[in-house]
C-alpha cells in the first residue's frame, strides 16, 4: 500500500522524552512529508536516536504525540523498517538464515533484491552473522530492512561502519529503492557530505530541540551567505543569514553543509 500524498511519513507534536531528570527530546514538533530521503543531523547526545526510537514505538513519549504513516508507532511493523545504531543481527544465524527469516516474517519480502545485495556485497550465505565484520553486519541488517520493502525506512547512523565505497553503494541503492517504491527514508548521520549528496529533506536537532526542518531546496532558498552582513540582518552564525538572497548585496547562495554547520555552531551563541 502506498500512503496518500498528504499523510506525513512522520509527524510529532510537542514530543518530549525524559530519562529521569534528563530531557532527551524537548517539545519537538515536526511534519515529514512522504517520499523524502530525510537527513537527521545533530551533535552527540542531541536526541536523534531517541526521536527514531519513539518513531519505531521502542520508546514511549513522556508527553506529546508521534505518528508514523498516520498510525501509532509500533502498530504497523510490516510497513516500517528500522535499523538501530548497533545494527543488530542474530549472531548464531547464518546470512542465508537471516534472509529466510525475513521472507517468513514479511509479506512484501523482496527475495531477489536481498539475494542480489548479498551477492554484490560478497557475503558468504553460510557464514554466521556473529563472525561477520562490523561493516558486514551493518550491511546485512540494512539488506534485511530494505528487502522488507517498507514504506518508511528508519536508519540510525546506517553508514557509520561502512568503508567509503560500500557507503557510496549503499546510499545509491537506498535512494533508488526509495524512489522506486515512493517510500520515505529517515537516516541519522554525522557525515554531512553524505547528507548533502542523498537527502532532500533535513532535520537539525541540537540539545533535544528541532533547530531547522524542511525540504532542502526550500531551506537553501530561505538562507544565503554574506561575508559582511548588513546591519539588522538575521544572522544564523558567521556568514550565514536567514532570508532570501537580495540582488546587489554582494551575497551568494549557501551550501547545505555550511547551513547545517551554522545552525550547529549557533547553539552556543548568545541570543
Ligand atoms: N537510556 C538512557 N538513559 C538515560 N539517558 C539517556 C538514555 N538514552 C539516551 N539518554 C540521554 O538522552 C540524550 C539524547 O541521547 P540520544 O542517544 O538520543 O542522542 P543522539 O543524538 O542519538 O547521540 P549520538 O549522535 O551520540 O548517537 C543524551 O543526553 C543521552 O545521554
Amino acid at each position: 500500500m502506498v500512503i496518500s500524498g498528504t499523510t506525513p511519513a512522520l509527524a510529532a507534536e510537542g514530543l518530549t522524552r525524559r530519562y529521569g531528570r534528563r530531557v532527551a527530546l524537548a517539545d519537538c514538533t515536526l511534519r515529514i512529508p512522504p517520499g523524502r530521503v530525510v537527513g537527521l543531523v545533530g551533535p552527540n547526545g542531541a536526541g536523534k536516536s531517541t526521536l527514531l526510537q519513539l518513531a519505531c514505538g521502542l520508546l514511549a513519549p513522556t508527553s506529546g504525540t508521534v505518528s508514523v504513516l498516520g498510525a501509532r508507532p509500533g502498530t504497523r511493523l510490516d510497513r516500517v523498517g528500522f535499523v538501530a545504531q548497533d545494527t543488530p543481527v542474530y549472531a548464531a544465524l547464518s546470512v542465508a538464515d537471516h534472509l529466510r527469516l525475513g521472507a517468513r516474517l514479511n509479506p512484501a519480502w523482496d527475495a531477489a533484491f536481498a539475494a542480489r545485495r548479498v551477492a554484490a556485497l560478497g557475503l558468504d550465505p553460510r557464514q554466521r552473522a556473529g563472525r561477520l565484520s562490523g561493516g558486514q553486519r551493518a550491511q546485512l541488517a540494512l539488506t534485511v530492512a530494505a528487502a522488507k520493502r517498507p514504506e518508511l525506512l528508519i536508519l540510525d547512523e546506517p553508514v557509520a561502519a561502512l568503508d567509503p565505497l560500500a557507503r557510496e553503494g549503499f546510499l545509491r541503492t537506498l535512494v533508488e529503492s526509495v524512489a522506486e517504491l515512493g517510500a520515505t527514508a529517515v537516516l541519522s548521520s554525522h557525515l554531512l557530505s553524505d547528507v548533502e549528496r542523498v537527502c532532500d529533506h533535513l532535520v537539525v536537532l541540537t540539545g533535544g530541540r528541532v533547530r531547522l526542518a524542511g525540504d532542502v531546496t526550500a531551506l537553501l532558498d530561505a538562507h544565503h551567505r554574506a561575508t559582511a552582513p548588513p546591519p539588522g540582518a538575521d544572522v544564523v552564525h558567521g556568514a550565514v543569514v536567514r532570508g532570501p538572497l537580495k540582488a546587489g548585496t554582494g551575497a551568494g547562495p549557501v551550501q547545505l553543509e555550511e547551513l547545517v554547520l551554522a545552525y550547529l555552531r549557533s547553539e552556543g551563541d548568545p541570543r
